[in-house]
């Protein structure tokens, strides 16, 4: 079956403009916060991840966590799934979670709890989207690219059903083709 592609919600130079722009506050923000750490979340940051890492003019390492919320497209799971933990010792230094989107917030919501385990000097966060209307819970989000409608969103390092990460803009799921997977 052939399916239309996703209709554009974020071109590509509108998030390439925005990854500017935050990368440029953060930058500001930590330049005497060190050491910093971005703790990328898998899979659906990689590609934010990677673009505003390299953006940034401060000294910064990368650690990567997975966690699984949604595994059968757009319904949550239920509880959010630990796959793997950051590698590094994270303990005093100052830690900026990088997602790709915020929707109910449980994920952000646990992630901030695992990372305060692990005694760093600060957490923050920073999302590329937010679906403010679905919120379930409260969570502080300190760096937001985007706010967005309560639409299913793919591209850019998002999935449905691990469908269409490498879309190279943000694009709307169509309701018919949330069906098939
Ligand atoms: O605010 P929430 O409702 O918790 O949803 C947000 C989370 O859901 C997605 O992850 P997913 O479980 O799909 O894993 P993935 O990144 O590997 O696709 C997304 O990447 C966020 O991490
Ligand atoms: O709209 C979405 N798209 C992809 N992954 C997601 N995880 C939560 N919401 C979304
Ligand atoms: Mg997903």
């Amino acid at each position: 079956m052939n399916t239309l592609p996703p209709e554009v919600m974020l071109s590509e130079a509108q998030i390439a403009s925005r990854v500017n722009e935050l990368a440029a506050e953060i930058s500001k923000d930590y330049a005497d916060k060190t050491p910093l750490v971005l703790v990328g979340v898998l899979k659906g940051s990689f590609i934010f991840l990677a673009d505003l890492a390299r953006r940034l003019t401060i000294p910064r390492t990368i650690e990567f966590i997975a966690v699984s919320s949604y595994e059968n497209g757009s319904q949550r799971s239920g509880a959010v799934r630990l796959l793997m933990d950051v590698r590094g010792n994270i303990e005093g230094k100052h830690v900026l979670i990088i997602e790709d989107i915020v929707d109910t917030g449980h994920t952000l919501d646990y992630l901030i709890g695992m990372m305060r385990s692990h005694g760093p000097a600060s957490v923050r966060t920073c999302t590329l989207l937010h679906k403010a209307e679905r919120a379930e819970v409260d969570v502080p989000i300190d760096y937001t690219g985007f706010s967005i409608a309560d639409e299913w969103v793919v591209g850019y390092g998002l999935d449905y059903a691990e469908r269409d990460r490498t879309l190279p803009y943000i694009g709307i799921v169509r309701p018919e083709d949330r069906a098939t997977s």
